[in-house]
């Protein structure tokens, strides 16, 4: 067994474990550190542009983990899987037997897809995680004719945006599309888009605004994962595959799951996906876009507290219930009392945040200093792009755990902009920013500030009033 020791160390080549490197790369230069991948690619943001204080777009690379040597001279890194962690004697173990003498230890081995239930017996139930995953799928792609995609979330609706040429059932459980990131307003802005070309030049800008109450408006690595997660633009490697069938079609089941899917020899198509409202439909495969798992895929002497969502439970400090044991990105449950406008997703912006977060703690740690939470724990912030618009989503942009206590203002003009303030008592608690609304700076102010906009009425949404203006 070969051994090796380190000041810190960090498992994990995604966008946790590379930032908490990077991050410490800055603070404890002449400090040894061991990075552990079990990929010679990790991953690597570019291109940060800062939208407000908080609000922060990047792009993500693969690049190679030697790289990382580059910024940290004293960087060693370990191309295997983590076994074993032992806190108690602060050592760990990989699969290929190297152990490794650390201080303080952050753990960011990410998530693995959590696919339907039959997955297990079926392997044309895909789950989205990995280029592995999306080879696959393009794989099955050009030579099938139909598709079933289960779940409401960021990659089911990737797809269904992303993919011509083949026939596509989208199995929704709620009775919106994109329930995750957005509200049925926001749903019904984008179906426009299944069926108006959104780059139309003469679409006419009709105006709406309204006060709406919540009423009114709502219904109510593991061992073999061997790469990073993917993050925004992935599925562009989709856009130009096309079969023989032809035409697209889109078919929307809501407010449906999948009971079974059961393979079939004799039949036209291999599955059959059996819904819960009786329904059966036949397919090629099915892409269960179902959420993520934390994978806590190695053993430990000492079983740490998990969250209820089986990641592991952190304090603000990005640490676990086990002293000098830190954890970031998706195989981490943020534990403690958020404040009122930030709550856990796992994405890519959370995974880098929370890396930089345990880097801090880290090295205080190590020279006995102590840190604050870092500013950006105090507004939830997400851009993307969902059917070719860019989606900003701030604070509880959904109202959640707002209880019914709110009201939603909104304006939308078809096919160019869906604006959704979610106030409370007057002052801002979120929003839905979709197409170039260039209120996200102002929307960032509002909420950290906490405004009365009372005063302001429903002005504060009126496209003829430089709000700005109000605030300056
Ligand atoms: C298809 C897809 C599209 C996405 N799109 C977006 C998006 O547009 N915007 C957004 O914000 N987020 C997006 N996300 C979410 C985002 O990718 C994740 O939240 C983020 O990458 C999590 O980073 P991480 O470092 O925590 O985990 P990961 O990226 O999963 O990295 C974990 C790393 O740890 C390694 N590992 C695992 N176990 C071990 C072990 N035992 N020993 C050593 N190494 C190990 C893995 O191989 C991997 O390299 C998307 C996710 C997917 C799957
Ligand atoms: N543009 C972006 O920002 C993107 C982000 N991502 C991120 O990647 C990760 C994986 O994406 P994804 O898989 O889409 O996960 P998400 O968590 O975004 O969405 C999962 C969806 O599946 C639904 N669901 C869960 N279990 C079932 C089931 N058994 N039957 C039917 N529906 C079910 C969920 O419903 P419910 O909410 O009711 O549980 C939810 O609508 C997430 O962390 C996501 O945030 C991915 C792609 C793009």
């Amino acid at each position: 067994m070969s051994e090796i020791g380190a000041k810190y160390l960090v498992v994990g080549g995604g966008i946790a474990g590379v930032t908490c490197v990077e991050s410490l790369a800055i603070l404890h230069p002449e400090e040894s550190l061991v990075i552990v991948t079990a990929s010679s690619l990790v991953k690597n943001v570019t291109n940060v542009s800062f939208y407000a204080k908080t609000i922060v777009k990047f792009d993500v690379h693969d690049t190679e983990a030697a790289s990382l040597q580059k910024i940290h001279p004293n960087l060693k890194i370990v191309y295997d899987s983590l076994k074993h962690i032992d806190t108690t004697n602060k050592t760990a173990v990989t699969e290929s037997g190297t152990l490794i003498k650390y201080d303080v230890v952050c753990i960011c081995t990410g998530g693995i897809p959590r696919l339907i239930a039959d997955a297990r017996k079926c392997k044309r139930i895909l789950g989205i995680r990995d280029t592995e995953s999306v080879e696959e799928f393009k794989e099955k792609l050009s030579n099938g004719r139909r598709m079933v995609i289960v779940g409401n979330g960021g990659i089911a609706s990737e797809i269904v945006h992303a993919t011509r040429g083949i026939q596509k059932i989208w199995v929704v459980r709620d009775d919106y599309i994109s329930a995750t990131f957005v509200d049925p307003g926001a749903a019904e802005f984008f179906q426009n888009t299944f069926k108006h070309n959104s780059n139309d030049k003469n679409r006419s800008s009709i105006l709406k605004r309204h006060v709406f109450t919540e009423e009114d408006t709502l219904v109510s690595i593991n061992k073999n994962l061997k790469s990073a997660a993917l993050g925004p633009d992935w599925y562009r490697k989709l856009e130009n595959i096309r079969n023989e069938t032809g035409e697209q079609e889109l078919q929307i089941i809501y407010k449906v799951e999948v009971e079974s899917v059961i393979e079939r020899n004799n039949s036209e198509y291999p599955l059959d996906v059996k819904l819960t409202d009786g329904k059966l439909i036949q397919c090629d495969f099915v892409i269960s876009a179902t959420g993520v798992e934390p994978a806590v895929n190695f053993s430990w002497d000492i079983e740490p507290v998990y969250g209820k969502d089986g990641g592991l439970a952190v304090n603000e400090q990005q640490e676990t219930s086990i002293k000098d044991v830190f954890a970031a990105g998706d195989v981490a449950c943020a534990s403690w009392d958020f404040s009122p406008q930030w709550f856990q997703l796992r994405l890519w912006t959370q995974a880098r945040q929370m890396g930089s977060m345990a880097a801090k703690a880290m090295h205080a740690r190590i020279t006995n200093e102590e840190v604050l939470q870092d500013f950006c724990f105090e507004l939830f912030t997400h851009c993307t792009t969902l059917f070719g618009y860019r989606v900003v989503l701030l604070g509880k942009y959904n109202g959640q755990g707002l209880d019914q206590d709110y009201e939603i203002l909104l304006r939308t003009t078809p096919n160019l902009e869906y604006i959704k303030f979610v106030l409370k008592n007057g002052k801002l608690q979120g929003a839905i920013l979709i197409g170039e609304t260039d209120l996200e700076e102002m929307c960032e102010n509002l909420i950290l500030d906490q405004i009365d906009l009372t005063p302001f009425g429903d002005d504060i949404l009126n496209p003829d009033i430089d709000i700005d203006d109000y605030f300056d």
